[in-house]
């Protein structure tokens, strides 16, 4: 017998997606005749408190990961749960992700009171996102929309709608899907016209290395493919020294050729202003190779330029 307890942010969001998982583990454990119990832990951590500052200003990557991982060392708590989107390339010391569970739908979508779609949207329409990826894409295909910053959980986007004069506001179509306001989505925006954020969809469920039984059970809630794919997007962000504020997307998908599993993986750089946007798409059979081979073609078309940019102005 015993309780894991199971580390969360505070927002609507993250305390409905560490829900989910501990009902999927005690719904696992039923079934196996597992000893386990749960408890969440909520850990407020320094994303939160500077959601009302222009996080591409304040910078660092994980910023809403580290105290998390400070209460996991501390043994304070045993799990935590975070949007895979959030969590840094690279893992300290000593932490692992003991499960990837199946992902999401990964797209980005729109939300809008006056148009059904991105092409309806009227002429010069403000729309609201705090994604210099999304913002990029979205001036590339649309150069007429005015974008705007809008920052907050779900909760706040979805208020600033009405209360800001947002034509439109973007956000990931998972969130809205996970705390059940998939009807307040006007339209899903395709992959091909904006790629999804690394790991967006997916989430992690993060341990300490040595916890054999936090593994052990962990393992069984694990999604083969999805880790595949999101390692693949990893790698590329790794490669490119990305956090979540600059300008870059990927995705994922395994598709079988010939009966053969292969990983597709669409990689994009772009300034934010949409003048410039660079994707590249590959297939191949290893994620971190693949990941690698996909940065370093949009390296090849400049993107070390565009980065750069981002991070030094
Ligand atoms: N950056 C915040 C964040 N982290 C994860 C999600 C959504 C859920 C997900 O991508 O898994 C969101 C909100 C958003 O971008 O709309």
């Amino acid at each position: 017998m015993r309780t894991f307890v199971v580390g969360t942010r505070q927002s609507h969001l993250a305390m409905t997606q560490t829900g989910h998982v501990i009902a999927a583990l005690e719904s696992i454990c039923r079934e196996q005749g597992l000893p386990y119990t749960f408890e969440v832990k909520k850990i407020v951590t320094k994303g939160d408190r500077i959601l009302d500052v222009t996080l591409s200003k304040v910078g660092g990557k994980g910023l809403f990961v580290k105290e998390i991982e400070q209460a996991l060392m501390d043994g304070e708590i045993d799990m935590a749960v975070h949007s895979m989107k959030d969590v840094p390339s690279e893992l300290p010391e000593g932490f692992v992700l003991g499960a990837v569970p199946e992902r999401e739908d990964p797209r980005d979508c729109l939300i809008s009171r006056v148009a059904d779609s991105l092409d309806s949207l009227p002429p010069g329409a403000k729309i609201g996102t705090s994604s210099l990826r999304r913002s990029s894409q979205l001036k590339a295909y649309r150069p007429d929309l005015q974008v705007e910053w809008i920052r907050g959980n779900i909760e706040s986007r979805m208020r600033k709608l009405e209360t800001d004069g947002f034509d439109a506001v973007i956000l990931a179509a998972a969130g809205l899907h996970r705390v059940g306001w998939q009807d307040q989505i006007t339209a899903y925006i395709p992959e091909d016209i904006s790629i999804p954020a690394v790991g967006q969809g997916a989430l992690g469920i993060e341990c300490r290395e040595d916890d054999r039984e936090a593994l052990s059970l962990l393992s069984r809630l694990h999604h083969a493919e999805t880790a595949q794919c999101v390692e693949a997007e990893r790698a590329f962000l790794a490669r490119l020294n990305g956090g979540c504020q600059v300008p870059l997307g990927a995705y994922a998908e395994l598709r079988q050729i010939e009966g053969k599993p292969v990983i597709e993986l669409s990689g994009m750089v772009g300034s934010p202003d949409g003048q410039t946007l660079l994707r590249e798409k590959q297939s191949g059979t290893e994620p971190a190779k693949l990941g690698i081979q996909v940065a370093d073609k949009l390296l090849a078309q400049g993107a070390a330029a565009i980065l750069d940019e981002v991070r030094g102005g």
